[in-house]
């Protein structure tokens, strides 16, 4: 216990500033990117001369600045767009109106989502609660003119932008038709503008050349960043968030170099580590913050990755984890597909769903095998004397990790026997 009042304080605050460190802060300093910035800023710029807005789409891993670029520039826009107003008369002023639509916020059970669903997230981005449109029910033309008569109702430039576009799907004709669509006379008052943000490489390569022409009129990529420029994006966040105690070169240098090994160049990733390190160190009541607190933050940031990657797997591949777990747990694994197809129709039917076969099953062990969480050991005696597969978690995944997918899905971690399956 600390000699401070309240249970809640800790002997020494590292963190001064917490939401520094937070994923939706938008930094007024936006380091080593220049270059990206200098071509990025080309979309902007006839918005601020009072010309029609370009589209544009941006792409690159994850963590690598498209959002916070894109926030940075539009705050810096409406900020200067603001004071310029300010020396013209009304009829020549500039209005933005910005739409920030989350793709993956529409995706249907398969993980798509379509044009037709966007265009209703649009419009009941300007509708009241009791006004807004359910998710199906009316003709895509009805809700596509609904939306154009919103965008002319409100009038001005308008900026679309859609994150994470690649959710989007085979249906991609909002892609093409809101750019096209002064051009086709479904607008009057309105220009709009569409940015399409990804970090899905096929996606970008797939697009129809129709839709690559329209879209992609300026193409921004943002490449991974290098370990020294993690480095600069951790000091400057340590510099805004941390007390100047809290941190040295090490710790800087640390953070940047463990992001750039283990998370493909990610600022986020890199900011995380040195908001868990930071928060380990802090806990302990020790400064500055050191390679174990580094390496400790780590450890736990790969662990909460991979529980998160378990919750975005659909029901069929959780219940086939959870079949291997309980294998794992018992000391039955390496274990045939065939007992894990019979631990797996246990868990199915534990849950209420009808199991699928051995082969549908195997379909999906696959996939699984393919993201490096299980391993298959291929047997084969030779012609009439039998093959067979064997699986087991690779060395990465445990058994608990799969529990805590389930808890944070708030699904019952129910019990099973592996012997009753056999
Ligand atoms: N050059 C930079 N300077 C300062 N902070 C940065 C920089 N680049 C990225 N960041 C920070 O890193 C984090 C991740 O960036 P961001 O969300 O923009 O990535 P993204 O490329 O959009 O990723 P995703 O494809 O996963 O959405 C954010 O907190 C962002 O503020």
């Amino acid at each position: 216990m600390t000699t401070s009042e309240s249970i809640f304080e800790d002997e020494v605050e590292l963190i001064e500033n917490a939401e520094v460190l937070e994923e939706d802060y938008t930094p007024d300093e936006f380091v080593c990117r220049d270059e990206v910035l200098e071509d990025y800023l080309d979309v902007y710029k006839p918005i601020y001369k009072g010309r029609p807005p370009e589209n544009a789409f941006l792409y690159g891993d994850t963590g690598v600045g498209k959002t916070a670029a894109t926030k940075y520039l539009l705050n810096n826009l409406e900020r200067d767009l603001t004071s310029k107003n300010e020396s013209l008369p009304k009829d020549e002023q500039r209005e933005l109106n910005v739409i920030w639509v989350n793709c993956e916020n529409f995706t249907k059970t398969d993980d798509t989502t379509s044009s037709y669903q966007i265009a209703i997230g649009i419009v009941n981005k300007f509708r009241e609660p009791g006004d807004k449109l359910s998710n199906t029910g009316y003709a895509p033309r009805d809700v596509y003119s609904m939306m154009y008569e919103e965008f002319d109702a409100l009038g001005g430039t308008i900026l679309v932008i859609l994150d994470e576009v690649e959710k989007i799907g085979s249906d991609q004709t909002i892609l093409y038709d809101i750019p096209r669509a002064r051009d086709s006379g479904y607008l009057t008052e309105a220009r709009v503008g569409v940015i399409g943000i990804s970090n899905d490489y096929e996606f970008r390569k797939n697009l129809s050349p129709k839709i690559k022409d329209s879209l992609c009129e300026t193409e921004v990529y943002f490449p991974q960043y290098t370990s020294p420029e993690l480095q600069e994006i951790v000091r400057t966040r340590a510099e805004k968030a941390l007390s100047s105690g809290a941190y040295d070169t090490n710790t800087i240098a640390r953070c940047g170099a463990k992001a750039y090994q283990n998370a493909r160049g990610s600022a986020r990733r890199a900011i995380r580590l040195l908001k868990k390190s930071a928060e380990i160190a802090e806990k302990e009541g020790v400064e500055p913050i050191s390679d174990d607190h580094i390496d400790r933050a780590h450890e736990k940031l790969q662990y909460d990755n991979l529980v998160q990657k378990f919750t975005d797997q659909d029901n069929q591949k959780l219940y086939i984890l959870k079949a291997v777990a309980h294998l794992t747990e018992q000391g039955k694994t390496p274990a045939r597909t065939s007992t894990i197809h019979g631990v797996y129709e246990a868990v199915a039917y534990h849950y209420g769903d009808k199991p699928l076969t051995q082969r549908g099953m195997f379909n999906h062990l696959s996939k699984l095998v393919m993201f490096g969480w299980i391993n298959t050991y291929e047997h084969n005696k030779g012609r009439g004397t039998g093959q067979w597969n064997e699986h087991e978690f690779s060395d990465d995944v445990k058994p608990d990790k799969v529990q805590e997918a389930f808890t944070h899905l708030g699904r019952e971690w129910l019990a099973v026997d592996v012997t009753d399956c056999e």
